[in-house]
């Protein structure tokens, strides 16, 4: 049945995460979480959910964005799009007067991000599957045709990605079955916010631990001697044998990072997360061939725009982890060219998720890899962060550690309505009160 697009609608949505410190890195020191959030409509009164994350300031002006792109979509059928899915991606991100404000990165691909969520959105709820599931049972050909190749064929053809896609197909039902039982495995970044009191990150760290966490990530890179005592505190709670990832969130310069990480070498961190600009490709080589003896790799991707980017990271060796995020890149159709591309290059996934619905998104991206394209889970998992699930339709399910496979159609990204109405900036009631 044809379904038109007839209406799409954003709001803009924040949480005062900033007054509890709940986010906090060494750049990021007053974030509120918030999200763009976009509700598409059909003529049939079906609806479809998407966002994109932000961290409060600034989330007017993504919402201006989808208003601009608003016009590319209204009007067009779900099927019309999605049986040319590549060339919807190319009509967003390539509009003759609107690609000049990208292209493909910035506030128009996290505005991008936001609209084809929905759509996405949409495309599995109209099939009555959560998103990683419509993915998993695609036609290899169907999944490739949603890709924009252009830019990345010298890393990666449509034949090579094809190639990975019908390979994985062998051992697929079995993967299924073990996500369905045991869940994919994460890690937890609630606990060493960077602006929490050691006091909180010991009680938090204690609970995690009694929760059955055993890899951790703590925020560093605004004082060294802090990073030092925080490191130390939780290398000694957790043990030698659990996982701690270190996160500078843009922090240093290339040979800045390079003698701090390596202050930090005895605590046996597995990743220095972002230690240097998101765009400095080569720079984190550097980082990377400095730190690789001692064990440490790169990890990067939380603010890498767009595909060309990881195509260089990866060309490059410059990064060990590639960190894909549901938001900051081109919504799924992005997201399925990098980890097609970091499969060639073997290079693990361990995707960046928190803030406000990222994990509920994120996990059908990281289950579609495991099952039908890297088949392996050496060295990789997912981030999660505990916080404001309550405010979501579908919130994540973790057990013992594991994020366990949404079951209700869609992207899992549909929020209370009742959470968009109270936290809406700046009518909401929340934000009325704390004015
Ligand atoms: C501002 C965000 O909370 C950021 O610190 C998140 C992040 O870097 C991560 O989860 O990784
Ligand atoms: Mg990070």
């Amino acid at each position: 049945m044809h379904k038109k697009i007839v209406r799409l609608t954003v709001s803009d949505v924040r949480f005062p995460t900033s007054l509890e410190q709940h986010g906090s890195d060494a750049m990021h020191t007053d974030p509120d979480y918030s999200v763009a959030y976009v509700v598409i409509e059909t003529d049939q009164g079906m609806h479809g959910y998407g966002l994109t994350f932000t961290v409060g300031r600034g989330t007017e002006i993504v919402v201006c964005a989808v208003e601009a792109l608003s016009a590319l979509v209204v009007g067009k059928s779900l099927e019309e799009i999605v049986s040319d899915f590549r060339g919807f991606y190319r009509l967003l991100t390539s509009d003759g007067q609107m690609r000049w404000i990208g292209p493909e990165k910035g506030v128009i691909q996290l505005a991008t991000a936001a609209v084809l969520n929905a759509v996405w959105d949409l495309w599995a709820r109209s099939e009555g599957k959560p998103l990683w599931k419509l993915l998993v049972e695609m036609d290899p050909r169907k999944l490739i045709s949603c890709i924009d190749f252009r830019y990345i064929t010298d890393a990666l053809t449509e034949q090579e990605a094809l190639d990975i896609l019908v390979k994985a197909q062998t051992g697929k039902q079995q993967r299924v079955d073990q996500m369905l039982k045991e869940g994919y495995p994460a890690y937890t970044t609630s606990c060493a916010w960077l602006g929490y009191s050691d006091q909180l990150l010991k009680q938090l760290c204690t609970d995690a631990l009694n929760d059955g966490w055993t890899k951790f990530k703590v925020k560093v890179g605004a004082d060294l001697e802090d990073d030092i005592r925080r490191c130390s505190l939780i290398r000694q709670m957790i043990g030698p044998h659990n996982t701690l990832m270190i996160d500078a969130n843009q922090r240093w310069d290339v040979g800045e990072a390079i003698t701090w990480v390596t202050r930090l070498a005895e605590y046996k961190p597995l990743w220095i997360e972002e230690p240097t600009s998101p765009d400095d490709i080569l720079g984190h080589a550097a980082i990377s061939k400095a730190l690789a003896p001692l064990g440490i790799g790169v990890a990067t991707g939380e603010q890498c725009h767009n595909r060309v980017m990881f195509k260089q990271f990866l060309q490059a060796s410059a990064l060990q982890f590639v960190q894909i995020d549901s938001c900051r890149l081109g919504s799924v159709n992005e997201n399925l060219a990098v980890l097609l591309m970091a499969h060639k290059f073997k290079v693990p996934v361990c995707p960046h998720a928190g803030g406000v619905g990222l994990c509920e998104l994120v996990q059908h991206l990281i289950l579609f890899d495991y099952i039908s394209v890297s088949a392996s889970l050496d060295n990789r998992m997912c981030e999660f962060v505990d916080h404001l699930h309550q405010h979501f339709r579908s919130p994540v399910v973790i057990q013992n550690a594991h994020y366990m496979p949404p079951k209700d159609p869609g992207y899992s990204c549909e929020m209370l309505e009742s959470s968009v109405q109270t936290h809406q900036y700046p009518q909401g009631q929340v934000w009325k009160n704390l004015q």
